[in-house]
């Protein structure tokens, strides 16, 4: 039987070399992982003595995570202390069949086969109909379809005669439908095998939103997608785009989300967060805007994949699940490469016509050229002046610049957002030391400090 421990027991072991944390009602000595965590060990330190449910869930940790929690288990909390658990929303998205078949025919085959056998039954049914109604048809049209097919003896009974005629018409609709249908089966198999540098990625099919599949990545599952092109858009930084088995797969990740990739690297295993610039209109296909840190473990590991190599996703992951009704005004703050969830929601807040939703972004770098999707967001700011003003801070400003330089101040923070307000939001997203920069400067102006783990609700929340 499990060694039970009251909330108060455990209170005591909050120091870095005795950290007890409870999830679920169970209790885990985390002292010896302190250092390993991949998340760091300050989240763990925070949580030391306390319940860590919550903040365990709310990062989306994967399945192996899950697993590793099991060996620092030490016991269970008391029965009067126990809680009532955490109810936890896990999506299952169960396609990894269609995943593992990269360049097999077999799928289109099947799916051929099916499209065949339902054009028989819609042409059997029709026909039917057809036979009963076939008076309605002027006579001349369905003497000329007998005609056609030599179809003098099995035409000689009213409801028989309008179901063999119109079956091998319908038929010959389908046959049509369906061949057309496998050249672009075939296309998308062709894309996935064959891999050509800056060759148009998988061509786009835009089908009614019910014909849509399931989403395509797993929350806690890595599943494995080919990269299917690459651009190199400055020196270190690279957009790569990676195919889904289908042009018609959508990737299922809500508006403010991320993806986890993971790589083993030197015998360990290592996973860091992206947010594709691509969203669920871009069927087929995950796109991300990759920046190389020297020395940096994902990112070199991203740049250095030959096309057609298979790299490891899985999510959605984050509790940034976007609305228009969020808030009324969003402040966002971005560094490097913490543009990318900033881009994703200013995508989807200025291409939806109901959502008004006022952004104000300021973005910080070390030079110009460093600076991601400059003209996408020039362009979302010169078409939506209401809705989007960027502005930009350099460390190193070229001549002539006629936006901010230096770092991102409390100064600036004041001027651009104004004071904090219920419907004032700001999300951050950036290298460590700027975003604890901007919690104390956002905090001294007035806004709700940030969770250990953030929430949708909070004022200020960090990606
Ligand atoms: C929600 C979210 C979305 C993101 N989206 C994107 C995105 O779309 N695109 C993107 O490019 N990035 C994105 N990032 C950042 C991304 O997750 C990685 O942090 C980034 O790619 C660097 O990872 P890395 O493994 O290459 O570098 P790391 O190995 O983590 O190193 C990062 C930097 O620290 C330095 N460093 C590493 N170890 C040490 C050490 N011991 N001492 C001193 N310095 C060290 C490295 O040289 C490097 O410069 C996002 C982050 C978040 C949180
Ligand atoms: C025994 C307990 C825990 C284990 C074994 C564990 C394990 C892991 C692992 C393996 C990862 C890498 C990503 C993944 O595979 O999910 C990770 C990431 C992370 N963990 Fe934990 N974790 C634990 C507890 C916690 C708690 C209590 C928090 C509280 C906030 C936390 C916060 C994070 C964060 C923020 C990340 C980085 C998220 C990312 O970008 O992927 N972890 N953890």
């Amino acid at each position: 039987m499990a060694q039970t421990f009251t909330r108060k027991e455990i209170e005591a072991h909050k120091r870095d070399d005795d950290l007890w944390i409870v999830m679920h009602n169970k209790v885990y000595n985390l002292t010896s992982y302190l250092e390993e965590h991949p998340g760091g060990k300050e989240l763990l330190q925070q949580l030391g003595g306390l319940d860590a449910t919550e903040a365990f869930e709310e990062v989306g940790h994967s399945d192996e995570a899950r697993e590793t929690v099991e060996a620092f288990l030490v016991g269970e909390i008391s029965a009067e202390d126990a809680q009532e658990d955490v109810e936890i929303y896990r999506p299952n998205f169960e396609v990894t069949s269609r995943i593992t078949e990269y360049g097999s025919n077999n799928k289109s085959s099947s799916i051929l086969g099916k499209a065949t056998v339902l054009a028989v039954v819609l042409g059997v049914g029709a026909s039917a109909y057809y036979g009963k109604s076939s008076k309605v048809l002027s006579r001349t049209s369905v003497d000329q379809l007998k005609g056609l097919f030599s179809l003098q003896m099995m035409t000689s009974g009213g409801f028989w005669n309008g179901v063999t005629t119109a079956t091998i018409f319908n038929g010959i609709v389908a046959f049509i439908g369906v061949n057309k249908f496998k050249e672009h089966f075939m296309e998308v198999n062709k894309v996935h095998t064959k891999f050509t540098l800056h060759k148009a990625p998988t061509p786009e099919v835009l089908l009614p939103k019910k014909l849509l599949k399931k989403p395509i990545l797993h929350p806690q599952k890595y599943r494995k997608f080919p990269l299917i092109r690459r651009d190199s858009l400055s020196p270190n930084v690279y957009r790569l785009v990676f195919g889904l088995p289908r042009s018609t797969d959508g990737l299922g990740l809500p508006t403010g989300t991320h993806v986890a990739i993971r790589a083993d690297i030197n015998g360990k295993a290592a996973s860091r967060s992206y947010t594709p610039t691509s969203n669920d209109k871009d069927l087929g296909r995950i796109e991300l805007i990759v920046k190389v840190y020297p020395g940096g473990l994902i990112s070199n590991y991203l740049a250095t994949r030959e096309l057609g190599d298979l790299v490891e996703f899985r999510g959605p992951k984050g509790s940034m699940k976007y609305h228009r009704d969020l808030c009324k005004n969003l402040g966002m703050i971005a560094g490097g490469t913490g543009i990318t969830p900033m881009f994703q929601l200013i995508r989807a807040i200025c291409e939806d016509p109901n959502d008004n939703t006022k952004v104000t972004l300021l973005y910080g770098n070390q030079s110009d050229a460093d600076i991601l999707l400059r003209h996408e967001l020039e362009g979302f700011e010169r078409r939506f002046p209401k809705k989007l003003s960027v502005w930009h801070v350099l460390v190193q400003a070229p001549e002539g610049w006629k936006y901010g330089t230096g770092f991102v101040t409390k100064e600036l923070i004041k001027e651009k957002f104004g004071a904090p307000s219920s419907d004032f939001k700001v999300h951050l997203c950036g290298p460590p030391g700027m975003i604890n920069a901007m919690k104390t400067n956002l905090v001294e102006l007035g806004f709700e400090a940030p969770g250990v783990v953030s929430k949708i609700t909070d004022q200020v929340f960090i990606f």
